[in-house]
């Protein structure tokens, strides 16, 4: 590879995250559902700072946060792409969308079941019910 090449790949790459910034802007822009997630991000990483979760609990916590992040920004591409394909009505374009919903909303409520484990007792505590 010469230096060339290297410069243009470089520039490929930068381009390629400039491209992702943007898409994930634009999920957070445009979806409300994007912002809740956020939001409860920033309050389950304030939880766990707060009661100084372990490092295993803080990586089950980021993963969670960012699966379901990435799970909602796979949502909108499905759904801005069935709305590119069609304006109508059609049962093939409900299943696309619903089938995606579905993929977010079964990862978020294990998400709440993990963070219920993590943080159920170091709550009782501080509230010294244990
Ligand atoms: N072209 C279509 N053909 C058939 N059903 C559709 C079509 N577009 C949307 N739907 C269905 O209508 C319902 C509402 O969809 P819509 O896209 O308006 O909102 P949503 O799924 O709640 O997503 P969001 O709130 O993120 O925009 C969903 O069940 C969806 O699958």
């Amino acid at each position: 590879m010469n230096m060339g090449s290297i410069g243009k790949e470089r520039k490929r790459l930068a381009a390629s995250f400039k491209y992702a910034t943007q898409g994930l802007l634009h999920v957070i822009k445009k979806e409300r559902n994007m912002q809740i997630h956020l939001s409860v991000a920033c309050i389950v990483v304030f939880l766990a700072y707060f009661f100084s979760v372990s490092k295993i609990e803080w990586i089950l916590l980021l993963l969670c946060i960012g699966i379901v992040i990435s799970l909602e920004s796979v949502n909108t591409a499905i759904e801005r792409t069935v709305d590119l394909c069609t304006k109508d009505m059609k049962p093939l374009a409900k299943q696309a969308k619903d089938t995606a919903a579905a993929a977010v909303f079964v990862f978020a409520i294990i998400s709440v079941i993990i963070g219920l484990i993590i943080f159920t007792i170091p709550f009782l505590k501080f509230l010294n019910l244990l």
